[in-house]
């Protein structure tokens, strides 16, 4: 963390209200982004939080084994991230497919699609679990969380509607989950709910713009990206902007929870 950006008073976690009012304020009047914008930079975090958690040589790659990501799209926008992710993560080389039940109605997600289309990463309708977990290529399939994020609401006693109750589901035979945002199906303020449906051991989170309050806890391999707040709308809203490395859209975040 740079000094400025030590002392600057706020807090680094987001309610889920000051999330999307955050996300209003960039794309409003005074800071002119469009969403198309905000989700390519999102989407280029995530794929480069993936490549350096699970691909480049270091502590989490086995040497010689062979990753494969799939990485796994809910109708939001979360799912747009997701969505770019892919695309980036097969611009650097990884073997990549998406998982996409029930594409979100915005033309946005069509175009997404169709740039996928156009490399032949696959899309498919469902995850199938690993048939042999014995199987080195099952052993080295990652998965990229991007079904829900900050705009989550969990519906009654069974808090996830089909087709990705069974996704989620699906999802928690893995181990090598890293979630886009928030870990799908927690609570964004209070966190993983006991007794929910939801990706139940993240191993690596990606926050976008700020951590949500629902992280607070959170103990797997945490970045933060997103690197788009104006310090001026960052002051204005009290929050705490973590320091980027010069030319990353990443960056760790381990700060001491102290706020
Ligand atoms: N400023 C930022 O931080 C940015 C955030 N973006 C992403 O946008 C996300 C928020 O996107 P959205 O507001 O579109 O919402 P989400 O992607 O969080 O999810 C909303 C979708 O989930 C469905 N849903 C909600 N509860 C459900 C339930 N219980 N069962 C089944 N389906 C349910 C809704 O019908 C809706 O289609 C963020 O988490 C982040 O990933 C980026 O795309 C752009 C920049
Ligand atoms: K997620």
């Amino acid at each position: 963390m740079a000094s400025d950006d030590r002392e600057a008073p706020g807090s680094y976690f987001l309610s889920q209200t000051a999330a999307q009012k955050l996300d209003e304020e960039l794309m409003g009047e005074a800071y002119g982004f469009t969403l198309e914008q905000l989700m390519e930079l999102a989407g280029l975090a995530v794929a480069q939080a993936t490549y350096a958690h699970y691909v480049a040589p270091g502590q989490n790659s086995v040497p010689g084994e062979k990753v494969n990501v799939v990485v796994c799209c809910g109708p939001g926008n979360n799912g747009g991230d997701g969505l770019v992710a892919a695309r980036h993560l097969h611009h650097f080389g990884v073997p990549v497919s998406v998982v996409y039940p029930k594409p979100g109605k915005h033309v946005h997600y069509a175009r997404l699609v169709k740039q996928l289309n156009a490399l032949d990463v696959p899309v498919l309708s469902k995850l199938d679990a690993p048939s042999n977990s014995h199987d080195a290529l099952a052993r080295s399939t990652v998965l990229v969380d991007a079904v829900f994020g900050f705009s989550f609401t969990p519906s009654g006693p069974e808090n996830v509607r089909e087709p990705f109750k069974t996704l989620i589901e699906r999802m928690n035979d893995y181990d090598k989950i890293l979630c886009v945002d928030i870990p799908s199906g927690w609570h964004v303020e209070q966190g993983l709910q006991p007794g929910t449906l939801a990706i139940q051991k993240p191993d690596a989170l990606v926050s976008l713009t700020a951590p949500k309050l629902g992280v607070r806890n959170f103990s797997g391999h945490h970045y933060v990206g997103g690197r788009f707040v104006p310090p001026r709308l960052a002051q204005h809203t009290g929050l705490r902007v973590c320091h980027y490395a010069v030319a990353d859209q990443v960056t760790r975040f381990h700060e001491k929870v102290d706020d």
